[in-house]
């Protein structure tokens, strides 16, 4: 099976097409009014029809109420919701019954003790997305640049299918990928020249430096 691949932080018309047409099967707005990437409704509701048939939209939010979750979902119209924030299993299950859409769900990862939540959230979770820790200082849940020890994922029940994301970038992906086998991989800053600015030619760079990593089956006999 394919991996899947999200370019997360998307904010203009270029950016989507250069990593729809280089394969993303994921693109990523975010609607966190602190991060340097958030879109507002109406931003995001302009820029979904450039999002090709084909390609799903993920909009990702921290903890969000209600009535934000259903505008998004309303004006937006994504393929799916990232919960990025301090959401319940539960609350994951009423988000995706309020709003009709399948949910991702962001974890992070600092430890083995960690991965004990992801049991919890697989029965509801549509997919379990395995992030860094917030660095001290940083506002943000996401988005940070940052990697946790991926040799961590070694305690994962190996029938886990999660995406792995945290500071990924076109000069550490393959090595990565030889050590684990995630069902997705997610980049944000990795391909950014500045917090919230996405550069094409690193967004080239890093679906490059995905063709050079050995398939997934070469991966897993190795
Ligand atoms: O990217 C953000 O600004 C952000 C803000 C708040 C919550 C989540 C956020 N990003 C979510 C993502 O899925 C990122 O792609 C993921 O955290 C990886 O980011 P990076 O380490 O920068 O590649």
């Amino acid at each position: 099976m394919a991996m899947d691949i999200k370019i997360c932080g998307l904010s203009t018309a270029e950016t989507i097409e250069r990593a729809s047409a280089r394969g993303a099967t994921h693109v990523g707005f975010i609607h966190f009014p602190k991060s340097p990437r958030h879109l507002s409704l109406d931003a995001m509701a302009a820029l979904r029809p450039l999002v090709p048939p084909g390609v799903k939209l993920v909009v990702v939010t921290v903890d969000a109420d209600d009535a934000t979750l259903g505008a998004i979902a309303a004006r937006v119209r994504p393929d799916m919701l990232q919960l990025h924030g301090h959401e319940t299993p539960e609350r994951l299950a009423e988000v995706k019954r309020r709003t009709g859409l399948p949910a991702m769900k962001a974890l992070s990862v600092g430890s083995a003790a960690d991965l004990d939540a992801v049991a919890a959230y697989r029965p509801v979770a549509d997919a379990i997305l395995l992030d860094a820790k917030r660095p001290k200082g940083s506002e943000l849940p996401g988005g940070n640049g940052v990697s946790f020890d991926w040799r961590l994922l070694a305690a994962l029940d190996p029938a886990t299918r999660y995406m792995l994301s945290g500071g990924l970038h076109a000069g550490n992906v393959a090595e990565a990928l030889a050590l684990v086998s995630p069902a997705g991989i997610d980049v944000s800053s990795g391909v950014e020249s500045a917090p919230g600015v996405k550069d094409v030619a690193l967004i080239e760079a890093f679906f490059d430096a995905l063709d050079g990593a050995p398939p997934i089956q070469e991966r897993k006999a190795s």
